[in-house]
């Protein structure tokens, strides 16, 4: 697959804080790329240089073979961009947006068509400040489609919305993807990253961390399940730690918490029926993107991400 983004070697800085710091990354043409972070982490300001909307201090940038900075008006052309909520003026109707903003693009989709597929068509004469979040959010991706982009950038994709729109907005970026769209999805929302994403890098101060697909990052952290149980018994825990398969046990409260591969269960009941301890209260789950998080970030991100989508 050929890359429509290249970032090599990325370096931004606003006075003297170091927003990007030795960023590269390739995002392959049709892929849904994440770029996932904590707060600060420097997401913004690398999708802002691959935009054009930011000069890097170093570092060089490819979008779709043009140069951001220097080929920025034939770039936008070509690039969908997400607007931030709150950035359309209160009593612009849908359509008229839609209308408006594909007459900026020299081959434009058609706008009644997507205000169709995104939901919108019975709030065409509505004006944006009466739109609910889902809509404006819906309106804002409409508005990032409208001139038939190949390259769809989109930060904090769901941000503010509801569990449900939330997941009708998921919905609609599959639906955009299977039109052969690559997107490009800034988040901090691990469900969001582990659904939609094909590959996802993971941003922390300014750096790179990884680059995997979700399934890999799980795998890398090596917690393929999470086995929690209360034994009927006192349990001597160097017996679980010292099987292969487990990788770490903890307590809590009266419950045991056992992670490890995907054999860990059958090693696990094992050791307790040789010890006639009945595992009460068994739950057995597969490791999330989320563990994996914890695992190779440390809890702080995961806490946030928590926070964030229980909102
Ligand atoms: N215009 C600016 N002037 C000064 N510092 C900035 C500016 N924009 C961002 N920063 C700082 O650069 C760092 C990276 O910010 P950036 O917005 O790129 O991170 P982010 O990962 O997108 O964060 P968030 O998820 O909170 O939006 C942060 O420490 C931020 O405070």
């Amino acid at each position: 697959m050929p890359a429509v983004i290249e970032v090599r070697n990325l370096h931004k800085r606003y006075d003297d804080k170091i927003a990007v710091d030795d960023v590269s990354l390739t995002v392959q043409e049709g892929e849904i790329f994440g770029i996932l972070g904590p707060n600060g982490a420097g997401k913004t300001t690398t999708v802002e240089c691959i935009e054009g909307l930011r000069a890097p201090d170093r570092g060089e940038i490819t979008v779709l073979g043009l140069d951001p900075l220097r080929e920025r008006a034939e770039l936008t052309r070509r690039l969908g961009v997400q607007l931030q909520a709150g950035q359309l003026p209160g009593r612009l109707q849908v359509a008229e947006a839609l209308q408006l903003y594909s007459s900026f693009y020299p081959r434009p989709a058609d706008w009644r068509a997507l205000m169709d597929e995104l939901g919108l068509a019975g709030k065409a004469k509505t004006g944006f400040a009466q739109l609910s979040g889902g809509q404006k959010q819906r309106l804002s991706i409409a508005l990032a489609l409208v001139g038939n982009p190949r390259v769809a950038i989109l930060d904090e994709l769901t941000t503010g919305l509801d569990p449900q729109a939330r997941r009708d907005t998921w919905e609609l970026i599959e639906q955009v993807r299977s039109r052969g769209v690559t997107i490009v999805l800034v988040t901090h929302f691990m469900e969001e990253a582990e659904r939609l994403c094909d590959r996802l890098a993971l941003i922390d101060a300014g750096r790179v961390v990884l680059v995997d697909t979700p399934a890999g990052l799980t795998e890398r952290a090596q917690i393929g399940q999470r086995i929690q149980f209360r034994p009927s018994r006192p349990l001597d825990e160097a017996l679980l730690s010292a099987l292969p398969d487990v990788s770490g046990v903890t307590r809590r409260g009266e419950l045991v918490v056992v992670s490890g591969n995907a054999d860990a269960l059958t090693a696990v009941t094992a050791v307790l029926a040789r010890n006639q301890i009945v595992a009460e209260r068994l739950r057995v789950e597969q490791a999330s993107l989320e563990d994996a998080f914890v695992e190779l970030t440390g809890s702080r991100f995961a806490a946030e991400s928590q926070e964030k989508g229980d909102r």
